[in-house]
């Protein structure tokens, strides 16, 4: 028997908006049963490679292959993926129940397949107290829950959610981890866009890293991270006001860099500041005229694999 297909397979993707390229040539395979995270800056491409992988959009040129299909082509294909866009795609005069009522009827589900994949969903998704509320009238978090519930009618083998916790409070928050984590304890495949590194480091088994259109890094979150293990503490130096020019010359000196789109932020290499103490640093800066407020110590973890493959210095995909 061959083997299954992999997840996702794509190839050479291309992308582009009138003319304005938003994927330029992206290479992805992903397993069956993975959970993997997509991080990257604003327009760095994460919602237009998860809209190629649910078949909303045709790539311009490689190839996207999901489930063994062309998403884009092929209905069947798409019945098998759930999209989760960032945006709630609900109406919202409608209760909850009726609102997946009317997803399971486009899905195609008959009449007594549909009232199983509502409850189904609702308990998954634990929606019980709201489902009879139009969903207009509930919270951010439950809207989202359920937009996410809504995907999940037709038993999806892939789950694709661009940024399903954005702006919702902590507790909607890990209720939405505790969906995902349901999905992949039962073997689906899960791909979520997120800027939050602790909810990739929680959720994902796998992470990709994009930018400008570009992988910049893929691969097993465990083995990237296992390197971090022994590296010395990072330096975060949070200043009071935009430092003068010799002000900078001493934090680069101390192995501090800016990080970008914040002068206020500066932040020391893993290892380049490794070792010194944190007080002493910033008695150091401010005796050199550095308006330092605070100096952070922190464990390097999956922000720094990020900052470190977003400045080009990260090691092959894995
Ligand atoms: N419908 C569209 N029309 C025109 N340009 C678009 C459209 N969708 C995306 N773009 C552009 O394509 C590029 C990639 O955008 P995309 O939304 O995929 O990035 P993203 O990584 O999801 O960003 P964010 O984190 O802000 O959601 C950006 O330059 C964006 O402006």
């Amino acid at each position: 028997m061959s083997a299954p297909p992999p997840l996702v397979h794509v190839e050479g993707a291309a992308l582009a908006f009138r003319g304005r390229p938003a994927l330029r040539g992206l290479d992805l395979t992903v397993q069956a049963g993975t959970t993997l995270a997509l991080l990257g800056p604003n327009g760095a491409g994460k919602s237009s490679l998860i809209r190629l992988l649910a078949g909303r959009l045709a790539p311009d040129g490689g190839r996207v292959r999901v489930l063994g299909g062309d998403p884009h082509a092929d209905r069947a294909v798409r019945g098998r993926i759930g999209y989760v866009p960032q945006e709630i795609a609900l109406y919202p005069r409608l209760s909850v129940a009726e609102n997946l009522d009317v997803f399971a009827r486009l899905a195609g589900l008959g009449r007594g397949a549909r009232r199983a994949a509502v409850e189904a969903v609702v308990g998954r998704c634990a929606l019980e107290e709201v489902a009879r509320r139009p969903v207009g009238t509930l919270s951010g978090g439950y809207q989202r829950r359920a937009n996410i519930a809504a995907s999940l009618l037709a038993a999806p083998d892939l789950i694709l959610l661009d940024e399903p916790t954005q702006g919702v409070d902590l507790d909607a928050r890990a209720a939405i981890h505790a969906v995902l984590g349901s999905l992949r304890a039962a073997g689906a495949g899960v791909i979520v866009s997120t800027h939050d590194f602790s909810e990739a480091e929680r959720l994902a088994d796998r992470v990709a890293v994009l930018s400008d259109g570009r992988l910049r890094l893929a691969g097993d979150l465990a083995a990237l991270m296992r390197p971090l293990a022994a590296a010395p503490p990072e330096h975060e130096a949070v200043l009071e006001g935009v430092p003068d020019s010799a002000a900078q010359a001493a934090l680069r000196e101390a192995g501090f860099a800016p990080e970008a789109g914040d002068p206020r932020l500066w932040r020391a290499d893993h290892g380049a500041a490794g070792g010194l103490d944190g007080a002493a640093l910033l008695a150091t800066l401010r005796g050199r005229g550095v308006p330092a407020g605070e100096i952070r110590v922190r464990r390097p973890g999956l922000e720094t694999l990020y900052r470190d493959a977003l400045n080009g210095s990260a090691g092959a995909a894995a």
